[in-house]
């Protein structure tokens, strides 16, 4: 059987050409396309084919991350399930029997009074025990009480030794998660308190959208796809994820190139409150090897970027469109504050891109325009890319009067939904959307999602969003390309940066690290 893994922390070695493909897109489905492309084999009696599929790969990946974590095979090793009583539960006892078989010592606490009677009749029959309480020395402990068939809140079973995922991290078992974390909702990754978070997660038949967004990417952990045979019934989904994968350089120059055919970043950022904003996004900018970068900003400001990075042209805020013929890309936003007067050349500025159709990265304060082009336009223009936090997206949702939205914004709420929440925002505005966080989801007008989920808390300090500002704003310049592959190659880099400072994440580094690791 093949078994398809995608690690969180891997990227290959080496420089990608100019030409190829930025990122290894992985199509991601809701639970209810996966169950939709199960059923044809469930209705033909393929059901306990599947789940033996999905019960072989999640025994494969056990013993591996077992072997890998203890560094010693499996004979002997101590794994405790969970066991619900369906399906899910029978993936679970099944893959502890194989287990079994290999030399484990495997026990099953069974959350309800009935389980799959199948699995759990292999369970015991390969010597398996069914136990009251999670035993101390549980190495591995598997999550298989509920999988695709949740439904509504999920309460964590209350299983006398539970405690021990409280331990140290050394002393903690490896928790596998079968399928998805218990209580994870498989379409929109809303979760509530009780989920028990993954080291490892086991997917079983396509990657699954709650594994990535939301608080189930959070939860997730390292992820692995067992294709289990539905490849032919599954749909064509517009839901595809980015792995963290160094992506091509913008800069690789070509003989004949010249600075303008490289591309001009028009910059407006910067403000007396916020001049480190211009220095990151300007800083990132250059890093990325854009052809021009063009700061628009007041005099204090400019010097100060440009006694850093010399090669920045700097234009004063008043500056007309003119200034800005030769630009092949406008970012505008970061750290502009809230003055009134930059404010308003910020607007001429946004006013000449949606006329002009020049590619734009709308970002920090720059999404307080927003407001004022709903009233002028209806919404934005599909040349311009917003790139919201999720407090910025509220406060969209609150210029657009949507409550719905919202809701699918308020990452407590079992209505979480941000890849929901971009295309609707992405709709509303007619511009594409990029909602950052642990996992950023970014949407076109049409629909199309892309994911990416860094696995790199340590970007949640302050001025990284300016970096990545000037990423995208650079590589829009750079090249005609849509916005989906803009920022996925932007994300990518941001990404990628961080990894090399900071290979064990341990999260000691500033956004100006970032912006030299870019170099
Ligand atoms: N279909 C197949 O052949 C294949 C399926 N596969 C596997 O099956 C999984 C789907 O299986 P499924 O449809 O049986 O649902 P499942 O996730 O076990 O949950 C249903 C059970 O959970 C319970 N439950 C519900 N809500 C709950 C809550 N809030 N809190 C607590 N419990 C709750 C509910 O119990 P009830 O409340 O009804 O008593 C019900 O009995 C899928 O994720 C994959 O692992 C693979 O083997 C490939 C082949
Ligand atoms: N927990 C996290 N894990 C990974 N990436 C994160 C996390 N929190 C934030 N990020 C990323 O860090 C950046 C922060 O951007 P933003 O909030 O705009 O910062 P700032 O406005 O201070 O520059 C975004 O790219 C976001 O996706």
């Amino acid at each position: 059987m093949t078994v398809t893994s995608l690690p969180g922390w891997w990227w290959p070695k080496g420089r990608y050409s100019r030409h190829q493909e930025v990122a290894m897109l992985v199509n991601v489905y809701t639970g209810d396309q996966i169950r939709a492309a199960e059923k044809p084999l469930l209705d033909t009696g393929y059901g306990p084919a599947l789940m033996g599929r999905a019960a072989y790969g999640l025994a494969h990946h056990i013993a591996h991350h077992h072997s890998s974590a203890r560094g010693r095979g499996l004979y002997g090793a101590r794994i405790t399930a969970l066991i619900g009583p369906g399906n899910n539960g029978g993936d679970g006892l099944y893959a502890l029997a194989h287990l079994a078989r290999r030399g484990a010592a495997v026990a099953a606490v069974l959350t309800r009074d009935r389980a799959h009677p199948e699995g759990l009749q292999a369970f015991r029959a390969a010597g398996g025990r069914v136990v009251d309480h999670i035993p101390p020395s549980t190495e591995v402990l598997v999550d298989a009480v509920v999988g695709t068939g949740f439904r509504g809140d999920f309460v964590r079973p209350q299983v006398p030794g539970l405690e021990i995922l409280n331990d140290d991290a050394a002393l903690r078992p490896l928790v596998v998660a079968c399928d998805l974390p218990s209580g994870v909702n498989a379409d929109t990754g809303a979760a509530g308190e009780g989920v028990i978070a993954a080291d490892l997660s086991v997917t079983f038949g396509g990657m699954k959208q709650g594994l990535i967004a939301g608080r189930g990417g959070t939860l997730s952990g390292m992820l692995h796809t067992v294709p289990i045979g539905l490849e032919r019934h599954l749909p064509k989904t517009p839901v595809r994820l980015t792995s963290v994968q160094e992506p091509t350089n913008v800069s690789s120059p070509l003989p004949t190139d010249h600075k303008y055919s490289r591309g001009v970043l028009h910059l407006v950022a910067g403000s007396s409150a916020f001049p480190g904003a211009a220095l990151l996004t300007a800083g990132a900018a250059v890093s990325t090897g854009v052809g021009m970068v063009v700061l628009q900003a007041p005099e204090a400001v400019r010097s100060r970027v440009i006694s850093a990075y010399p090669e920045v042209v700097g234009v004063p805020p008043s500056s007309t469109p003119a200034a800005m013929d030769r630009s092949d890309g406008v970012v505008i936003g970061p750290g502009l504050g809230d003055q009134p007067q930059l404010l308003s050349e910020a607007e001429a500025v946004l006013e000449h891109v949606l006329e002009s159709g020049t590619a734009c990265v709308l970002d920090a304060s720059g999404l307080g325009l927003i407001r004022d082009q709903l009233r002028r336009r209806g919404g934005l223009s599909t040349n311009v890319l917003i790139t919201p936090h999720v407090g910025e997206a509220r406060r969209i949702a609150v210029m657009l009067r949507d409550r719905v939205l919202a809701s699918m914004l308020d990452s407590g709420s079992a209505k979480a939904d941000p890849v929901e929440a971009a295309r609707r925002v992405a709709g509303s505005l007619d511009c594409s959307v990029l909602l950052k966080g642990s996992t950023t989801v970014v949407a076109s007008p049409q629909g199309e999602v892309l994911l990416h989920r860094a696995q790199a808390p340590g970007l949640a300090t302050a001025g990284t969003g300016d970096v990545l500002s000037g990423i995208l704003g650079a590589l829009c310049a750079t090249q005609e390309q849509d916005w989906l592959t803009v920022a996925a190659q932007g994300v990518s880099m941001h990404t990628a940066a961080v990894q090399r400072i900071d290979p064990e994440g341990r999260g000691r580094f500033g956004a100006s690290a970032v912006v030299r690791a870019m170099g």
